[in-house]
């Protein structure tokens, strides 16, 4: 029997929106994966805490986003104490070795992706699938990290149906561009976050529930 596979998409989520939500179920229908797990972050080591709301809220948010979905919502970098991608993907191919990882990232982090903590480490823990997105194409495609991932490109249907996911992979995904962004959202809504202090009580248990999520698969999907 195949392994499951999963799609990993890592974020800040301050807040989640339409666009997460998205792009995950355009590559989970395109790469044909059985789930799309949301990693929320405690804190991207390349942002500046100010303006990141608490990761509480930034978590809630992301459920409300994700209900009915494939999608899990976990803050499991909280619990293993990664900060790093690099360190987290490891963690979760040794907790996990039955499954089949891809990371996901919008176009914008691949433009600078040659600036996070050994990203060619990245590279070979597990595939890449970049999603395009308005006004970072051009940027991803010219950046230092692309210039050595070029010759790691499959195209989406050929990765779709490999046996067996190697890395280095890179999978570039083309669709209609969503403009949607988390920047947007703050600069209309400020007190975004401040909604989420009040949630009804079955978000507020499917939040105490994320860390079993992350230890053992016990929890559905919200
Ligand atoms: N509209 C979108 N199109 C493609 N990728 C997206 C889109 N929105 C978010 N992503 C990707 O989702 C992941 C998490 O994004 P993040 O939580 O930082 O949201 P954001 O909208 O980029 O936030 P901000 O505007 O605060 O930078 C990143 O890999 C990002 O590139
Ligand atoms: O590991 C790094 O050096 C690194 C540098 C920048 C961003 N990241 C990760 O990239 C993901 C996307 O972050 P963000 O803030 O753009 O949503 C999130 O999981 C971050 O932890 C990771």
């Amino acid at each position: 029997m195949r392994a499951r596979r999963i799609g990993l998409l890592g974020g800040s989520f301050n807040p989640a929106h339409g666009g997460h939500r998205r792009i995950s179920l355009f590559a989970a229908e395109t790469l044909g994966l059985d789930e799309v797990w949301w990693l929320v972050s405690p804190g991207n080591p390349l942002k500046p805490r100010a303006g990141m709301a608490p990761l509480a809220a930034r978590v809630k948010s992301a459920i409300r986003q994700a209900r009915r979905a494939p999608i899990r919502v976990t803050a499991i970098e909280r619990e293993l104490g990664t900060r790093y991608t690099v360190d987290t993907l490891r963690a979760l191919i040794r907790r996990y070795p039955d499954r089949e990882f891809v990371w996901l990232m919008g176009a914008d982090n691949l433009a600078q992706f040659h600036q996070w903590k050994d990203w060619r480490g990245i590279a070979r823990a597990m595939p890449i699938a970049v999603i395009a997105r308005p006004g970072y194409d051009g940027a991803a495609f010219a950046s230092p990290a692309m210039a050595w991932l070029r010759r790691h490109r499959v195209e989406a249907a050929e990765f779709r149906n490999r046996g067996d996911w190697s890395a280095p992979s890179l999978v570039t995904l083309r669709f209609d561009p969503d403009p949607r962004s988390a920047t947007a959202i703050r600069r209309a809504d400020p007190e975004w976050a401040g909604r989420y202090s009040q949630v009804p009580p079955r978000d507020q248990l499917t939040f105490r529930r994320i860390v079993p999520i992350s230890r053992g698969e016990r929890v559905q999907a919200p």
